[in-house]
């Protein structure tokens, strides 16, 4: 993170200024704004040369008004209790404005994975497992990959549940690999919500995507991806970073070619057909017409945010623009779409896979891509309409209202407290 902003009073923020458009009850948008529970754990693992070492590790459940709590689950050193429930609250908001029948969560670990040899990640996330075992399950909390974890870490936890629970719950959790009850699409969907909302927003604009520049913070899942679909929507993909670094081709590269060399060497650095190396600053102040972070929260902050010369931002990423940086780009104009709509195929997906694992009924590839179009689409056009409905200049505003009036009306039909 390039900034000390603390991405839960980020999101507190984004819901106060979407309430003074609301005719909410300020009690009820003081719940909206804090988690119902959160789990901190400590877990103790045997390391593969006999020593044991803690792990901290959390799970957030934000809000299940609308249905069980979703989200996934981050390995990474910088994992901190604020963060989870920051992301946790995020994910409120965003099957909110994606309207699936879900609610929020998120959970972490603190540990760099790439410091641990596969055993000791698997004893890890099965005593992680293990201690969310009371608090899961695909009808309470059903948890999904993100950052530094994917269909390995999901099938571990899964098996894990199963065989503490001796049942078969294949949707207890998401984004598994197919053998174990995945869903098609999943492992692109995070990358293709991110490009059809900017499709939507070029369009929105009158802008041609066709030939249209673009830059790509963070390569991994969802970045990767959203570079290669937007490659194949006519777009050029001129730069892109990852921890290590950005690289950059005026004329641009071929997204996949640049990922294979990142699979064989660990970074997109060094990439012989995008050569000039560029710092990870520079990837997201290029003059390019769309941005796409895909990396962590807090990537441009106040002080970057006024070197930013995109016209369109879609974040992949959740809470890659802390809130100042937001407001000094809605006063440049740059039409940003917010994470809770642009990243939200990947939980959309999710949810798609927990439909087919509780039908034991599988769907096709261009059945899943078809109706999350369709959602992605749904969304975006709420979007427009409540920013044309309240004459917002934040797009993001827009997605907080849509949002929180949807979890507010499903709080108000459960009735009052006891
Ligand atoms: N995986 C998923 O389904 C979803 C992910 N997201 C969000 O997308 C973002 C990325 O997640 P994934 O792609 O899943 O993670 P990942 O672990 O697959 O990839 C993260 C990438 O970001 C890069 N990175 C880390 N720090 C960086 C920095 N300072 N500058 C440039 N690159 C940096 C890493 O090198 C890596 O390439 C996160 O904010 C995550 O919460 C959102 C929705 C769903
Ligand atoms: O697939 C999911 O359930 C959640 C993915 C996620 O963590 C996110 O959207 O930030």
């Amino acid at each position: 993170m390039s900034s000390t902003t603390n991405p839960f009073e980020s999101l507190q923020s984004q819901i106060d200024e979407a309430s003074t458009y609301l005719d909410v009850n300020d009690d009820v948008i003081e719940r909206l704004k804090h988690p119902e529970r959160v789990l901190e754990t400590n877990l103790t693992v045997e390391l593969d040369d006999g020593s044991l070492e803690r792990f901290t590790a959390f799970r957030s459940q934000f809000n299940g008004d609308r249905g069980p709590y979703k989200g996934g689950i981050r390995y990474h050193p910088q994992v901190s209790r604020d963060e989870v429930k920051a992301l946790s609250g995020w994910m409120t908001y965003k099957t909110a404005i994606v309207d699936i029948p879900l609610g929020g969560g998120k959970g972490g670990i603190i540990v760099d994975p790439a410091e641990y040899s596969e055993s000791e990640l698997e004893r890890l996330t099965r005593a992680f497992a293990t201690e969310l075992r009371p608090m899961i399950g695909e009808d309470r909390d059903v948890p999904a990959p993100d950052v530094n974890t994917g269909q390995r870490e999901m099938n571990w936890i899964k098996d894990t549940y199963e065989t503490l629970e001796n049942t078969t719950e294949p949707g207890v959790i998401t984004g598994k690999n197919l053998a174990s009850g995945g869903s098609e699409g999943r492992v692109e969907a995070t990358g293709r919500s991110t490009v059809i909302a900017a499709r939507e927003a070029f369009d929105y604009l009158g802008k041609d995507l066709e030939g249209a520049t673009v830059a790509v913070q963070g390569y991994g899942n969802a970045g990767w991806i959203a570079a290669k679909l937007i490659d194949e929507m006519g777009a050029t993909v001129v730069a892109a970073s990852d921890s290590s670094g950005g690289i950059y081709n005026p004329d641009g590269f071929d997204p996949v070619n640049a990922k294979e060399h990142k699979n064989e060497t660990g970074s997109v650095v060094g990439y012989p057909n995008a050569d000039e190396e560029i710092t990870n600053e520079d990837v997201l102040t290029l003059d390019v017409d769309l941005l796409i972070p895909a990396a962590l929260e807090n990537a441009i902050d106040g002080d970057l945010a006024t070197d930013v010369t995109a016209d369109v931002i879609s974040e992949a990423a959740n809470g890659p623009l802390t809130p100042e940086a937001d407001a000094i780009l809605e006063g440049e104009d740059v039409f940003v779409i917010p994470d809770i709509l642009a990243n939200a195929g990947g939980v959309t997906v999710s949810y798609f896979e927990w439909v087919q694992n509780r039908q034991r009924f599988y769907w096709t590839e261009e059945t899943v891509n078809d109706e999350l179009e369709d959602i992605v689409v749904d969304a975006f056009d709420a979007l427009v309409e409540t920013i044309e409905e309240y004459d917002l200049e934040n797009p993001r505003t827009a997605a907080y209202v849509v949002a929180i009036q949807r979890v507010a009306d499903a709080f108000d039909e459960a009735g009052s407290f006891p």
